[in-house]
């Protein structure tokens, strides 16, 4: 029996917590906010989508899937770099109770081979940028039936464009069209990648009850970031990522004004805070080490700047307190969150600044920390692991029983992998990582996959990857690998072989480091945290 003294509860009740499907909720605002001019605005080009457009634009695209036979739980992938049609698939999928399925548009064709294998799609909308890479990898899979591509208003070869498709499948009577009834606990919306705890990038089954939850944080003023229509919030948070994709998604259900970046460029980024009158940002830690240390920010008028919410990783106490104290701020809104919990679970609410805290919990989800050793829930001020409960849990990880039951637990509690407490009030602290995932600006690095590359090499007989600590990422990828008896490979050898099979933020900028033997527990588990502080003490040579 679960000792409740020690598990925390958000309110229980929200007031803006609504029943319907996370389809229908995004139609009623698209409608609502449909006399706003601007829905989102893309700042390298200052091209814009309004509300009403995006409403047209999502309605006909789901007649569109209707006519064209897809259904309910068909899948469909948006691969691309944040632009302004991203969300126009993923909203009109979950219209329908089809399933969308964000990619990272930097994935190697190794590692979309991968995360495709688990989603499926039945259609890939990508960006022109990505065009030739989907096309390579869409031979190899007979269940991707087209692709469509966001960007362009003419067909390239066998490939439409979005708007071919939609005025091939669709007429000017989308105003007849309405979201399907749906059960919002079972039916899945949005599938993400995600390693957990441990092993390769997994599928995360987000649910419309799910979004719900989040979608009821966005409209309350005590926990979403802005919520009166018309407000400017800026992002370049990566639409793939569970960030990125939720917090936007927030925004239409609000009527904000998003200023969207592809990624994070100092002066564009300043300058767009400047001249759009940005009120709110959200930001990953680096971001925040720049905004407390760059001499560019000196350059620019960010007077308008009430509200930065910072989370994906930890951020030094320090530097927090540096940028509230630059742009004069009353606090720093830093966030905890897991793509297995939606977004944020942990929160720092308006009014409720702590310099080094990750926020209290917030509504309708409950938390406990545990003991390790024991697995029974510790009262405050104790380090475990913390453990999630509530409607912002994902369903599980598509196709995947056994790494689901592994991370939900029979009575529903989330475990984290997190190390962390909370004090008297009720406030959290994330102190470590008890499971192996690596944290690179933000981004994910799952030592699993990479050591799965490494054993593939001849002339690497075992190895290992662990994350060695980085004052601006974060966290830096590092190798330590046991050479095959008679083979010769150099460390700029090693790093140019995984660089070459995988995207960016996963190659070992921390360094490769050649060993006689990777230390392992009696059970064959890899002593990661030998390896960190060994790490410390052997430099490389890169
Ligand atoms: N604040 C934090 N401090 C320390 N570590 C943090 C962290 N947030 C995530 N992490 C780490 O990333 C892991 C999860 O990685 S992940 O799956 O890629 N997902 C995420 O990192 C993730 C998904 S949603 C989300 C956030 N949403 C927000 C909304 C508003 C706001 O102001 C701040 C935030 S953070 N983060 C966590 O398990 C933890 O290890």
């Amino acid at each position: 029996m679960e000792e409740e003294k020690y598990v925390l509860h958000g309110a229980k009740t929200l007031g803006s917590l609504q029943k319907s499907t996370a389809g229908k909720q995004l139609y009623d605002a698209l409608v609502r906010h449909s006399h706003l001019p601007e829905a989102m605005i893309d700042a390298h080009t200052q091209e814009k989508i309004s509300y009403k457009a995006l409403l047209e634009t999502t309605c006909r695209l789901a007649q569109s899937f209707q006519k064209c036979g897809y259904k309910q739980n068909d899948v469909i992938s948006i691969c691309s770099e944040n632009n302004l049609n991203f969300f126009c698939p993923a909203i009109a999928a979950m219209y329908l109770g089809m399933i969308a399925a964000p990619l990272n548009e930097n994935y190697t064709k190794g590692e979309l081979h991968n995360a495709l294998n688990i989603s499926k799609p039945k259609l890939i909308f990508c960006s022109k940028k990505v065009l030739s890479k989907m096309l390579e990898v869409k031979q190899n899979f007979t269940f991707i039936k087209k692709i469509i591509i966001l960007d362009v208003l003419q067909d390239i070869d066998d490939s439409e464009s979005l708007s071919n498709f939609i005025l091939r499948n669709s007429n000017e009577s989308y105003k007849n069209f309405r979201p399907l009834d749906l059960d919002c606990k079972e039916q899945v919306a949005a599938v993400l990648c995600s390693s957990g705890t441990t092993g390769l990038p997994k599928g995360v089954m987000t649910t419309h009850t799910n979004l719900s939850v989040r979608f009821a944080h966005a409209r309350d003023s005590q926990i979403g970031h802005q919520t009166i229509p018309g407000t400017t919030i800026l992002t370049f948070m990566p639409f793939f990522h569970g960030f990125g994709f939720c917090t936007t998604l927030g925004n239409f259900i609000v009527g904000l004004r998003t200023i969207m970046l592809r990624r994070f460029e100092p002066e564009l980024f300043l300058k767009s805070i400047q001249d759009y009158e940005v009120r709110c940002i959200l930001v990953v830690p680096p971001i925040a080490l720049f905004l407390a240390k760059s001499p560019l920010v000196d350059k620019y008028d960010l007077s308008s700047l009430k509200e930065i919410g910072c989370g994906a990783a930890p951020l030094g106490k320090e530097v927090g307190e540096a940028v509230v104290k630059r742009l004069n701020l009353d606090g720093l809104r830093q966030g905890y969150g897991l793509t297995e919990a939606t977004l944020a679970v942990t929160l720092i609410t308006a009014n409720r600044f702590k310099p080094g805290s990750s926020g209290p919990l917030v509504p309708l989800m409950s938390a406990k920390v545990i003991d390790i050793e024991t697995g029974k829930s510790l009262g405050p001020d104790v380090v475990g692991e913390l453990c999630f409960k509530g409607d912002m849990v994902m369903k599980g990880y598509m196709g995947n029983i056994k790494a689901t039951r592994e991370t939900i637990d029979e009575n529903g509690w989330l475990h984290t992998g997190d190390l962390g407490y909370y004090d008297k009030e009720g406030h959290f602290y994330i102190v470590d990582r008890l499971k192996e995932l690596i944290k690179y600006k933000g981004f994910q690095v799952p030592p699993a996959e990479l050591e799965a590359l490494l054993l593939k090499n001849p002339c690497i007989k075992d190895a290992a990857v662990v994350g060695i600590p980085d004052e601006s990422a974060g966290e830096l990828p590092a190798a330590f690998v046991v050479k095959q008896p008679g083979k010769q490979i150099t460390e700029i050898e090693v790093f140019d072989y995984i660089a070459g099979q995988v995207s960016s933020p996963k190659h070992l900028r921390g360094g490769v480091r050649f060993i006689d033997e990777i230390p392992k527990s009696a059970t064959g588990k890899i002593m990661r945290k030998v390896l960190r502080e060994l790490a410390q003490k052997m430099k490389s040579k890169l």
